[in-house]
């Protein structure tokens, strides 16, 4: 099967049996997106000055350590800006300084450097998975460059992902490869890669979409999951959480189809709004993985 019919099939299964999330059909018919403007990367906080080549390694680096949002909460934030932005922006700075990291200098990366690049502490847990799974990187990559593994792939978002994911235990996020499906849509955002079946892919699981969703009425969680994640408690990686992931995958399937847009665009949307005060004044649920 393939990886998106795995990811939409495994959702609408999962969300099917779910007891602790169920989707509001009533909210998903009410789901308004304001006239946002199109997806795109920031400029600042990301790395998109360089060659297409150095962009693409940029962001091959950067969405292969695109996760630790159980542990944000406690890195060392750069002013005005999430975790993923502190990460995102700190991968840029190395870039600007020192260039790409080589897939040599990848498959010997240790914890120490990492953190460095992040101005995070070099014993903070995320920076030893973080550099593990940048390790892998460097391994799979062999000596083929980000640009390489796209021109595979041959102009298909899903056969990346497929690649992406077959290829590294640390993008096997099966049932959902949020972050094997991200790297194209990331590359296509910044113009270095073209793909033909963007359309293919679904939203990204992480922790922000369905925040969104569940403050927006389109997915309700149960008494005591609801009060487990509103007292900032972490969730422990299992049913529940794949349960918010599989329903906020499943309802924006829908959601996407109404509004007639794809589910690329729509992940984009919502994952914007998350950003907004009144979204984050609200816990969002926080499961310390390396999916997300
Ligand atoms: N569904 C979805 N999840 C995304 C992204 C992105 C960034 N995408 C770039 C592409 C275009 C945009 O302009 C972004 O610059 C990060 N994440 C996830 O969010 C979480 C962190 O959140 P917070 O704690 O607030 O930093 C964390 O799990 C991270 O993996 C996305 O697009 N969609």
């Amino acid at each position: 099967m393939r990886l998106c019919d795995e990811v939409r099939t495994t959702a609408a299964a999962t969300a099917a049996r779910a007891t602790s999330v169920r989707v509001d059909p009533d909210a998903v018919a009410r789901v308004q997106l304001a006239d946002a403007d199109r997806p795109q990367l920031d400029p600042a906080r990301h790395y998109l000055e360089g060659s297409a080549a150095d962009v693409a390694t940029y962001l091959l680096t950067l969405d292969t350590i695109n996760f630790g949002s159980g542990w944000f909460p406690t890195l060392r934030k750069r002013p005005n800006c999430s975790g993923y932005f502190t990460v995102a922006w700190g991968v840029a700075d190395r870039f600007r300084a020192h260039g790409p990291w080589s897939n040599r200098e990848l498959r010997a990366m240790r914890a120490d450097e990492i953190a460095d690049a992040l101005g995070q502490n070099r014993d903070h847990e995320l920076m030893a998975l973080f550099a593990q799974a940048l390790r892998q990187l460097g391994s799979f990559l062999g000596e083929r460059s980000a640009l390489d593994l796209v021109a595979q792939a041959g102009a298909s978002a899903e056969r990346l992902a497929e690649l992406l994911a077959s290829g590294m235990a640390a993008y096997a996020d099966r049932g959902f490869y949020k972050r094997a499906q991200i790297v194209a849509s990331d590359l296509a955002l910044a113009g270095v890669a073209r793909f033909a079946d963007l359309g293919r892919l679904t939203i990204f699981a992480d922790n922000l979409v369905p925040h969104v969703l569940r403050l927006d009425g389109v997915l309700v969680y149960d008494q005591r999951l609801a009060a487990h994640i509103d007292a900032e408690r972490l969730l422990r990686p299992g049913p529940q959480e794949r349960e918010i992931r599989a329903c906020a995958v499943n309802a924006c399937t829908a959601i996407a189809a109404r509004l007639e847009i794809s589910e690329q665009e729509l992940d984009h949307l919502l994952w914007t709004r998350g950003g907004a005060p009144s979204y984050k004044a609200v816990p969002r649920h926080r499961c310390r993985t390396i999916w997300y």
